[in-house]
């Protein structure tokens, strides 16, 4: 039902807006259809937000939808969700295609050569068009519209266009490139202006709001302040099209309290986990969806020149890898996935014994709170990416960790080292550097450990998710 305006009379005050639904769906061996939670940062980050305001959330369920076959709308955790359908060769062209060949690469540093498809531009033209017409349908009238990350730039503009009455947030969850990477963008103009359709854009770092100003102001000519941003504070403008739009910073964290309370109560399964590994003198943890700005490379590389060199003895010393698989059929994913397989056989292989091999690797989403009993497991934490946009396992971690047990390595190159200054910070490009860095964390007195971990915990605990959407919405209702 419409209100006289053509809006939706009983639609939502608050609506998400992100690539995926908070939930997968599944379709059981007889047909009928489960919903479950889904992982990754966004999600994690988000449930609890929506849990406290009643919202709405527009989202793709995570799989192809066969031609004909009717949306369900589910409703879990007090969340509306309206689901956006994608064909088979839309999640190829759209999801696989520009989002994650083409974009995700031209965003973390080239660390792949990003993929210029015309064919794939235009399924992303197409995509973003029907999560903003599905948006505009969800909407009531002047509602707050929240829009989530790279594969929806398009999503402000064109929602902009149907509804002007709303208040348009966006949030960029990776990093966002120096003008001179992103301008190698064919559609480089189309997506600036897609961006600029919102009220407010927000990076996780300055650095990302300062290059989105300089591009602003080389493609589209527009007029924008110079003044330095700072997270949560002093933001920068552009004005374009007749208005203002508002760019900042505001670093994403995680439900801290929760994470924390949880991971207290998981201390009897870290310590079986412990004894299961054969009660190592030093336990190392990876965790990350199986990509290659991760860096999970790196760490195998760095954990295998330790054991060469005598500085770890591979007898008493165990990496555990927990990798979550992501984007399977796209190549660049393949190709990590088989590099890091064989190095963890080589490893095995050369300075394992059959009964105990020093690297244990598993490729499955693991359930949450066995995550938490590893966190409180590991003796130090491997966080070594290339390039992240922020990185939540670090702050999951940090948060587990209320014993001040444990030590958290972490690359210079994620978000999350800008505000995690007392972490064993690395360069993941330096070798002897990682072995370095890796080396002391394992093995610096346990009084320097605890020290660190304590500023650690308590910054992670008073910058939680709530701090980050709290401080995002306000400047988008312009109370900031
Ligand atoms: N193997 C795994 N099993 C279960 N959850 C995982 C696994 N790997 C990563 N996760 C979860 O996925 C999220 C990853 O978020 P983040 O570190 O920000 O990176 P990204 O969103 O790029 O994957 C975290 O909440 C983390 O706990
Ligand atoms: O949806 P997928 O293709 O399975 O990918 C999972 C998510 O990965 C990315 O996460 C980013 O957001 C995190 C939270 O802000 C941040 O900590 C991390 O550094 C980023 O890589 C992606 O941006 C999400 O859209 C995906 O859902």
């Amino acid at each position: 039902m419409s209100a006289p305006g053509g809006h939706p009379a009983a639609g939502a005050d608050f609506v998400v807006v992100a690539n995926r639904l908070p939930v997968d769906k599944r379709i059981l061996p007889d047909g009928t259809n489960i919903w479950k939670r889904a992982p990754g940062g966004l999600v994690t980050a988000l449930t609890p937000t929506l849990a406290t305001h009643s919202g709405a959330w527009v989202g793709w369920s995570g799989r192809p939808s066969t031609p004909g076959e009717p949306e369900d709308a589910p409703d879990i955790e007090g969340i509306d969700l309206h689901p956006v359908s994608l064909s088979a060769d839309e999640v190829a062209d759209y999801y696989e295609g520009f989002s994650n060949a083409t974009l995700w690469p031209l965003y973390h540093d080239l660390l792949v050569k990003p993929v210029f498809r015309h064919d794939w531009w235009d399924a992303y033209v197409r995509v973003n068009r029907r999560f903003a017409e599905k948006t505009s349908e969800a909407a009531a009238e002047g509602a707050t519209v929240w829009v989530h990350d790279y594969q929806l730039q398009l999503v402000p503009a064109m929602l902009r266009e149907l509804r002007p009455d709303l208040r348009i947030g966006f949030f960029l969850h990776i990093p966002f490139p120096p003008p001179e990477l992103f301008s190698q963008l064919p559609w480089r103009t189309e997506l600036a202006e897609g961006l600029l359709g919102a009220d407010l854009l927000g990076f996780h770092l300055p650095g990302g709001a300062e290059n989105f100003l300089t591009l602003a102001r080389r493609v589209l000519d527009a007029e924008t302040s110079r003044g330095p941003i700072g997270a949560r504070e002093c933001f920068g403008t552009v004005e374009y099209d007749g208005r203002t739009v508002t760019v900042g910073s505001f670093p994403i964290s995680i439900d801290s309290a929760n994470v924390a309370a949880e991971a207290a109560s998981a201390q009897e399964r870290a310590s079986q986990i412990r004894a299961e590994l054969g009660d190592p003198e030093v336990l190392l943890l990876g965790v990350d969806r199986l990509d290659y700005t991760k860096g999970i490379d790196i760490r195998l590389a760095g954990l295998e020149r330790l054991f060469a060199d005598g500085r770890l003895d591979p007898a008493k010393t165990v990496m555990v890898q927990l990798a979550s698989p992501s984007r399977e059929r796209v190549d660049s994913y393949i190709e990590i996935r088989n590099r890091i397989e064989q190095m963890v056989g080589h490893i095995n292989g050369k300075y394992g014994t059959v009964a105990r091999p020093p690297v244990r690797y598993l490729l499955q989403p693991v359930p949450r709170d066995e995550l938490l009993a590893y966190f409180r497991a590991a003796d130090v934490m491997l966080v070594t990416p290339l390039r992240d946009g922020m990185n939540l396992v670090a702050k999951e971690y940090l948060a587990s960790r209320d014993d001040l047990g444990g030590a958290l390595v972490l690359s210079e190159f994620t978000g999350a080292a800008a505000e995690l200054s007392e972490a064993y910070l690395l360069n993941p490009y330096d070798d002897s550097n990682v072995d370095d860095v890796i080396e002391a964390a394992a093995t610096d007195p346990a009084d320097d450990r605890r020290a660190r971990m304590r500023v650690l915990h308590d910054q992670v605990m008073t910058n939680d998710v709530e701090l980050w959407a709290g401080s995002f919405l306000r400047t988008l209702a312009g109370d900031a």
